[in-house]
């Protein structure tokens, strides 16, 4: 049965350790994937098995749509293999005794013939060559897609991803965080996502639960959710950034880049081929990635200007940095400058300017070796 587009999994949990204490009170929307953030420590994995049902001992309620998962007063537990649910390990862990095509099919036969066929599966994470492998001789890159794959033939109504890329090193990342983009809107299995790196989350989570100390630090779209963090709370140590929505316009082949809309104004990333034209997207922009001008540049690199209006100038007390927020339409943009700039260029608040943005601050495609002779 499809599920109703409003539901949710409604959670009201609590499970403790010796040494930790889990307490969450949210409810997940059962439609796209919801980011679960947060520090190393802070109960995303924990909540993760909770959901799934590995968890014993667990307090509360837990109600998917409109199936009681957990009620702990009345002694109610729905066991994990009755959840009808995936869920996607740091490490692959595949059958090692079959090849690819092995681990799919035991995963096919199981399934209740709902949901993603086979062949569609196998040619949405490209598995195609690697059908007759033995797991052994997979990448990690690889495992984790036959992973994947095993998983949506399973076809479960709500997918679990503990930190799929955790195990493997940015470069494969970058590999397999494509099938993941693409895996959203295509077989529309809402999907629980626990990460701790928020470049995962902007790229793929519409919205974001975030944890702190076990309990709920915020929720809600990720854009708005994450641009509202403190710098340094829930691990986020990736520096101080401005993360924000903007609309696809179109994609230009040749130059491998997508045109977004962002606050009306025309803005250049790397190519996000699996986003359509209209599709609203989440990015984040590292404050030192900003430059700001007095006028519009020219005979310049940068694509990317925005006129805006400073809002907020605030200086480091005992180092060489400001701080300077733009107002560029609806979007506070941070920018990182030194105070040295910011002397030279007398910049108060209220003052017109131009932010610029590098287009590289959007990449997350390496360079080859070749390529960069
Ligand atoms: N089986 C267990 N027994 C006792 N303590 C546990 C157990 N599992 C987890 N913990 C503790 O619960 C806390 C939360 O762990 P959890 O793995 O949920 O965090 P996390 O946010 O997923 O962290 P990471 O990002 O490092 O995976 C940690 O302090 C951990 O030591």
């Amino acid at each position: 049965m499809p599920l109703e587009s409003n539901a949710v999994l409604s959670l009201d949990v609590r499970k403790s350790y010796a040494d930790f204490a889990l307490s969450v009170r949210t409810d997940i929307a059962l439609d796209g994937v919801t980011g679960l953030f947060g520090a190393s420590g802070s109960g995303k994995s924990t909540l993760l098995r909770v959901i799934a049902g590995f968890e014993k001992d667990v307090a509360g309620t837990a109600r998917m749509a409109d199936k009681v998962w957990l009620n702990s007063a009345a002694g109610e537990f729905v066991p994990a293999y009755q959840r009808q649910i995936g869920y996607v390990f740091q490490d692959a862990r595949l059958f090692e005794h079959l090849d690819v095509a092995g681990n799919l099919h035991f995963a096919d036969r199981r399934n209740r013939g709902v949901g993603p066929g086979f062949a569609e599966v196998v040619a949405a994470l490209d598995l195609e060559p690697l059908l007759n492998r033995t797991v052994t001789r997979l990448s990690g890159g690889e495992r984790q897609r036959v992973a994947l794959g095993r998983t949506l033939l399973s076809r479960p109504a709500l997918m679990l991803l503990d930190e799929p890329l955790a195990a493997l090193d940015s470069a494969r990342k970058q590999e397999i965080l494509p099938y993941l983009e693409s895996l959203r809107t295509r077989f529309g299995i809402p999907t629980v996502y626990v990460s701790h790196a928020v470049d995962e989350i902007v790229r793929l989570a519409d919205r974001v639960v975030v944890l702190q100390d076990g309990k709920v630090a915020a929720a809600g779209e990720t854009a708005a959710v994450l641009d509202a963090l403190p710098v340094g709370s829930v691990g986020l140590d990736a520096g101080i950034a401005t993360v924000f929505e903007a609309q696809v316009v179109r994609h230009i082949a040749e130059l491998h880049l997508t045109e977004l809309a962002f606050c009306g104004q025309p803005l250049f990333v790397p190519s996000l081929s699996t986003r359509q034209p209209g599709e609203q997207v989440v990015l984040r922009v590292r404050a030192s990635d900003v430059a700001l001008a007095l006028g519009r540049p020219t005979g310049l690199s940068m694509r990317n200007v925005f006129k805006g209006t400073v809002q907020r100038v605030a200086e480091q007390s005992n180092g060489a940095f400001a701080l300077v927020t733009v107002q560029v339409g609806t979007v506070s943009l941070r920018a990182e400058v030194t105070r040295h700039a910011l002397q030279a260029m007398q910049l108060v608040v209220g003052m017109e300017l131009f932010a610029l943005l590098k287009t590289a601050t959007f990449a997350s495609r390496r360079w080859s070796a070749d390529e960069s002779l």
